[in-house]
């Protein structure tokens, strides 16, 4: 992303986030202050249970901080989508309902919500798949659907937790380059979760790396230098994971 260009969506401000359980406080988020650019695909990278869903969902409003500011400089441009882990498909519904609720909620007619909701089916590659369940799809491709069906609520800023943690290797390798070639097409400001070094390289313009819980900001790294199609045993992409791998608290 040329520096010039840069316009800020979204600003946290020193967000902490603690709990109150068994009597005890817990802090799962500690003073994470950063700005998240228009249109870029930032990465959020940290070990295991260290507080990334956490700082999600005060992005997305479901939790408030305890600390600290979220503020989104155009207030017009707030509206978040996500697409979780397990992707909440409804079962009873098909491919073409669970992707155009959303609309259907705001009350947007029929043929306006299809039409929309038909251009994201093929866009994410489930073009005939329209009338089939969710029961009759792979894992990968019920992750399309989520990823569809999180475009089609028209997100200013969309919000992935760990979307492909839950998928073998070979589907994983294949939804990360799905995502992208989605991304180069329908540009968004993604803020991608991860704690797979490997996936936050192939995917980040910056990577935001976490410390262990209580969630703080260890490092961020700019992955300018690296030219996309990225590849995984590239030597500048080999030299970027092992960085971050000596840098990261945990091992995964
Ligand atoms: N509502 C809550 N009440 C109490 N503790 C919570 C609550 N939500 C999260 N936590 C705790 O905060 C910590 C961070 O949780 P979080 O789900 O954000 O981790 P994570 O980094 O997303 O983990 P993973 O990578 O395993 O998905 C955990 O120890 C979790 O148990």
């Amino acid at each position: 992303m040329d520096g010039k260009e840069k316009r800020v969506k979204l600003k946290l401000k020193n967000i902490s986030k603690s709990f109150y359980a068994r009597k005890e406080i817990f802090e799962a988020v500690n003073q994470i202050s950063m700005d998240v650019y228009e249109n870029e695909f930032l990465v959020i990278l940290g070990p295991g249970q260290c507080g990334k869903s956490v700082l999600l969902n005060m992005i997305s409003g479901l939790e408030e901080p305890t600390a600290g500011e979220i503020k989104f400089p155009n207030k017009d441009e707030k509206k978040v989508g996500f697409v979780f882990q397990k992707t909440a498909v409804f079962p009873w519904k098909t491919v073409m309902q669970n992707v155009e609720f959303s609309q259907e909620l705001k009350g947007v007619n029929k043929a306006e919500r299809r039409k929309q909701a038909q251009y994201l089916i093929g866009l994410v590659g489930l073009k005939g798949f329209e009338d089939s369940y969710p029961r009759q799809l792979s894992g990968g491709m019920k992750q399309r659907v989520g990823i569809a069906r999180a475009y089609c609520s028209n997100p200013d800023i969309l919000l992935m937790d760990e979307p492909f943690g839950a998928l073998d290797a070979q589907t994983r390798y294949q939804m990360e380059e799905e995502v992208l070639r989605i991304w180069e097409k329908e540009k968004r400001t993604v803020i991608f979760v991860t704690n797979n070094i490997e996936e936050a390289v192939y995917l980040g313009d910056r990577i935001i790396l976490l410390s262990e819980c209580p969630a703080s900001v260890k490092e961020i790294y700019p992955l300018k230098g690296l030219q996309r199609p990225r590849d995984y045993v590239d030597t500048e992409f080999l030299k970027m994971r092992e960085t971050i791998e000596k840098n990261m608290d945990l091992a995964l």
